[in-house]
């Protein structure tokens, strides 16, 4: 009997599918042998440093084991000379050491293709196979002949829609199995200096940059020694993206916002927007540098009490103290170099002194000069010279006990106090007229504004970054702090701590002070920015990268772009043009993906009904998609009252809302948001949280 087309394809599938679970099963199996060693090997305690060592690195390969539980294997290439090669979470080696591996690891080189290969560029490989999994069983394969036939702009349609259509859970997930072309260029690009990434809304910038640290810390294994920095816009942003990495693996990695990346400053007020653009300037920094100058120290005549004695250090000599002792050293950092060389000056002075007393008293008390004179059986060599002068060890002891005596250490601290750096920065930003001296660039209006406002009390968030530069000005008073922990908690401990790579993510909203902020943490600018220009809604007045990044990087940085939107249905995205233009942005909107079939709508509904509306709405949404997640987003004014009449749905602010999203939304009154500052930026936000719906409210006069 001949069979159907649609019977052979059934036939077709099953058999790869079941050829997939013969090897899934193999790889598990490998996968449970591999663990088992790992565990018996471990069980044997380690007899020194050497093995303590290599314990840590079978550990972390058995933990690397145990996660890719779900996702062990997820793709397959089929090489036009035959070779399989199976690509999952983690890699499976053969016993045989030189034998290709069972299973590539998604972000070594020989996965490359699983990626990038198509049609017109095939790599090499005859077919891209996605294999989906439930746990140990394969639900199904999708394969994509890669031998010259016609194919989409999209690598592995099929499970990539899948994917997209999903139900979103408020915690985003990885997308190891469906990566995209111009995805993949970036998360493997170089990381030897600053990358900047446009791309507009649900482009995947956050997917982007979260599997880029993955791949970064498996292609360069030292830069977990210093963690990795992972910025975002909010604390909300960081929970929802918070599983990525752990589930890439990833534990060297800091996640902060500029507000928290300071260790003891937590900001406890919110400012305007005139005073966060103001204090968020570049020209901060100058300001800051010139103010912590000018509390240096004055080269003047030094009085110094030691045993009873005064001694006196000349202005001239004082001057060449604190010059060697500043030479590009931070204010701290001088300070202490300049009080060793005051306690060696000092020491050599009494020395001195010393000498010329006993010169004195040789001349007439013999009896006196005695004194000084060695012990009998005493050698002299650790003792004063017969002619009574001090010998360098007994300088040096000298030196030591005028180090550790707390008068001087009072004496010094008269001289060049410590400073605490929210003094120091209150200090300034109190008073107009030393504004006017060492930050001319503001005017006196301007000025004014900026001395009003830090007479509040608790940080807004523009201090941050203002703070951390004067802590980075003075330098630390302590040493190092202790190297107890993980690197990343030591690295969160530590305000200095330089960072291996740092990823920013809604980047477009970093005021000049803040990229200064991730500059000092990052000084060899191993940065990935990913962000939206577009959508930037903070109070600086940047329209463009080039702008935004002038002060702090020049135009040293490598541009990249993300042009597919992955989120927001085509029916959204449709609205999105005029909202686009209104903003004064001549860039178009990303080319959604997908349809959802499913139209936007507008409930027209007067506004004191607003609430009751949108209590309806998400009542309506939430039954529709039941098991994903909804979510209101309306202007800052209406907040308050949608939120009591809202229950269990998050309602926001479009900046809130930012880099966040549900399958359906309600937006409520768009032109009140629209005509909030920077409006038409925060619209296009708001209008492109939806991974399905949209539902809007507008009020009728
Ligand atoms: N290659 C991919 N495979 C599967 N899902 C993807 C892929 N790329 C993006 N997505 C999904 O698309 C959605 C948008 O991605 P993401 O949040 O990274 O976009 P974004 O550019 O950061 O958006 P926005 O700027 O609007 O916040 C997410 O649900 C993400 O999981």
């Amino acid at each position: 009997m001949l069979s159907t087309d649609s019977e052979s394809t059934r036939d077709g599938a099953a058999l790869a599918i079941a050829e997939e679970q013969r090897f899934l099963d193999a790889a598990v199996a490998r996968r449970d042998r591999l663990a088992a060693r790992l565990t018996a090997e471990l069980a044997v305690p380690a007899e020194d440093a050497t093995g303590r060592a290599r314990q840590r690195g079978l550990r972390a390969q058995l933990e690397e084991l145990r996660r890719a539980s779900g996702g062990l294997i997820f793709g397959r290439l089929d090489g036009v000379d035959g070779t399989v090669r199976h690509i999952g979470r983690t890699g499976i080696r053969d016993d045989d050491e030189t034998a290709d591996p069972i299973v590539v690891d998604w972000r070594a080189p020989a996965a490359r293709p699983f990626y990038t290969a198509t049609p017109v560029d095939p790599q090499g490989q005859a077919r891209r196979r996605h294999v989906r999994t439930d746990g140990p069983v394969v639900a199904g394969v999708d394969d994509e002949p890669l031998d010259g036939a016609d194919g989409g702009a999209l690598v592995g349609e099929g499970a990539l829609l899948a994917a997209l259509n999903e139900r979103r859970t408020g915690r985003m997930s990885t997308a190891i199995a469906t990566l995209q072309r111009e995805q993949d260029a970036v998360i493997r690009a170089e990381a030897t200096g600053p990358l900047i990434v446009q791309g507009g809304p649900g482009t995947g910038k956050t997917v982007v940059a979260l599997h880029r640290v993955a791949y970064l810390l498996f292609t360069y294994r030292q830069m977990a020694e210093r963690a990795v920095l992972v910025l975002g816009p909010s604390t909300r942003f960081l929970d929802y993206i918070a599983q990525v990495l752990p589930a890439l693996g990833e534990t060297a990695v800091v996640a902060a916002t500029c507000d928290t990346l300071l260790p003891g400053v937590a900001v406890t007020r919110a400012e305007s927007r005139r005073i966060a653009e103001l204090k968020g300037r570049a020209l901060w920094q100058g300001a800051l540098e010139r103010y912590v100058r000018s509390l240096l120290p004055r080269a003047r005549e030094l009085k110094l009490r030691w045993d009873g004695e005064f001694h006196l250090i000349g202005a001239d000599a004082v001057g060449h103290l604190l010059a060697s002792a500043v030479q590009g050293r931070s204010h701290h950092r001088a300070r202490a170099v300049f009080a060793e060389h005051l306690h060696h000056v000092l020491a050599e002075a009494v020395a001195e002194q010393r000498a010329a007393l006993l010169d004195r008293m040789d001349e007439g008390y013999e009896d006196i000069l005695a004194r000084f004179r060695p012990e009998p059986g005493d050698d002299g060599r650790s003792g004063s010279d017969v002619d009574g002068l001090m010998s360098d060890e007994e300088i040096d002891e000298l030196r030591d006990r005028i180090a550790a005596d707390a008068t001087i250490a009072r004496f010094v601290d008269s001289v060049w106090p410590a400073r605490d750096p929210r003094t120091v920065l209150r200090n300034l930003l109190t008073d107009a007229a030393l504004l006017a001296r060492y930050a001319p660039d503001l005017t006196p209006e301007e000025a004014g504004l900026v001395a009003a406002d830090a007479g509040a009390d608790g940080w807004a968030p523009s201090d941050v970054p203002l703070l951390d530069a004067v802590a980075d000005l003075l330098g630390d008073l302590d040493g190092p702090a202790p190297a107890a922990g993980s690197v990343a908690e030591r690295a969160r401990r530590q305000r200095g701590w330089v960072y291996g790579h740092v990823v920013i993510d809604e980047a477009q909203e970093l005021s000049e002070m803040q990229w200064h902020m991730v500059l000092r943490r990052c000084p060899s600018r191993s940065i990935t920015a990913v962000g939206d220009i577009d959508q930037a809604e903070a109070a600086h007045r940047h329209t463009g990268w080039a702008e935004a990044v002038r002060s702090t990087l020049g135009d040293r940085w490598t541009a990249a772009e993300l042009t597919i939107c992955y989120r927001t249905p085509r029916e959204v995205m449709e609205l999105t043009t005029p909202v686009l233009r209104a903003a004064g942005s001549r860039n178009a909107p990303p080319r959604a993906v997908r349809s959802s079939g499913i139209a936007p709508r507008t409930v027209e509904t007067t506004a004191d009904r607003l609430p009751a509306a949108a209590a309806e709405a998400v009542a309506t949404l939430r039954h529709r998609w039941t098991g994903g997640t909804v979510g209101v987003i309306a202007p800052t004014a209406l907040i308050a009252a949608l939120t009591a009449a809202v229950h269990d749905t998050p309602v926001l602010t479009a900046t809130q809302s930012k880099g966040l999203e549900f399958d359906a939304t309600v937006l409520v009154d768009p032109a009140r948001i629209a005509a909030e500052p920077r409006g038409h930026n925060a619209l296009y936000v708001a209008l492109t949280r939806c991974t399905q719906e949209l539902v809007t409210l507008s009020p009728i006069a």
